[in-house]
């Protein structure tokens, strides 16, 4: 992790949908090659904050930069330069394998040649090499999460946005989904994730944790552990969230 390089900056930013404010003037950064947990109860504003961020969702007010780049005024360069995979999942099941990787380096503008090269060797990494032709729809769901995230950085951006990656499998899966969020912190990669499971934000350089729309807490799992008199996640996260009155 790089702290002198701030890859995401925020800034008061807001998101209003009419009289009610999901995201309430919320600041913070995010350093190079940082995980970064960005954790929440049910409707605190994870999603549509992380929309913001990735350019598809107008701000209210307040300002944001991703990657260099104005979340407003930029947000078509902001889109090229992350990768994204959300909770509903970014794959076409009717796809095999392959061709769900094709589709989505050609997306993002990467040459067949190379697209050719990078996807043997990410399914042999992967150890889906026998998979190549199968329709992800027939694939279980710890593996179709591991093939959406390995595309989500496939084009080899600054930031990858994930938003609840591990929902609904069991530990030992999860396990191994963060040992690629590691190889890929590791090449350099921001990595900004929300998750539910608080053994996962033990995982995370550093985590904030949104109530009713605020960033109530901001620090590094230990820090946090220290000043909530608290011995895991667990208990940080419940002495926050109860204070919501959102999901009442
Ligand atoms: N398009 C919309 N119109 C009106 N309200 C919305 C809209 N999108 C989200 N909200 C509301 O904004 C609040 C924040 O929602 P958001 O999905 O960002 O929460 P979240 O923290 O991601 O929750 P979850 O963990 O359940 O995904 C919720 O109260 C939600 O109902």
């Amino acid at each position: 992790m790089n702290e002198n390089k701030i890859v995401i900056e925020t800034n008061e930013l807001t998101k209003r949908f009419g009289h009610f404010t999901a995201v309430d003037h919320i600041t913070f950064n995010v350093h190079e090659g940082e995980i970064f947990g960005f954790l929440g109860a049910n409707g605190a504003g994870k999603t549509t904050a992380m929309r913001m961020l990735c350019g598809l969702s107008k701000l209210s007010s307040g300002t944001g930069k991703v990657a260099g780049f104005d979340i407003s005024r930029q947000s078509e360069q902001v889109k090229r330069n992350i990768g994204y995979m959300s909770q509903k999942f970014s794959l076409y099941e009717d796809l095999k394998v392959w061709e769900n990787i094709r589709l989505f380096a050609g997306i993002y503008g990467m040459k067949e040649k190379e697209i050719a090269a990078k996807s043997d060797e990410l399914l042999a990494s992967l150890g889906f090499e026998s998979e190549r032709n199968t329709l992800v729809a027939s694939l279980p769901l710890g593996w179709k999460q591991k093939l959406a995230f390995s595309v989500a950085i496939f084009h080899e951006p600054k930031i990858v946005f994930l938003d609840e990656p591990t929902g609904g499998v069991d530990p030992a899966t999860r396990r191994q989904f963060w040992e690629l969020i590691y190889q890929a912190a590791d090449k350099g990669i921001t990595v900004f994730v929300t998750t539910h499971y608080m053994d996962e934000a033990e995982y995370c350089n550093r985590v904030s944790i949104m109530v009713d729309g605020v960033i109530e807490a901001l620090d590094s799992p230990s820090n946090l552990k220290k000043q909530y008199n608290v011995l895991d996640m667990e208990e940080v996260f419940f002495k926050l969230a109860r204070k919501a009155k959102r999901g009442e």
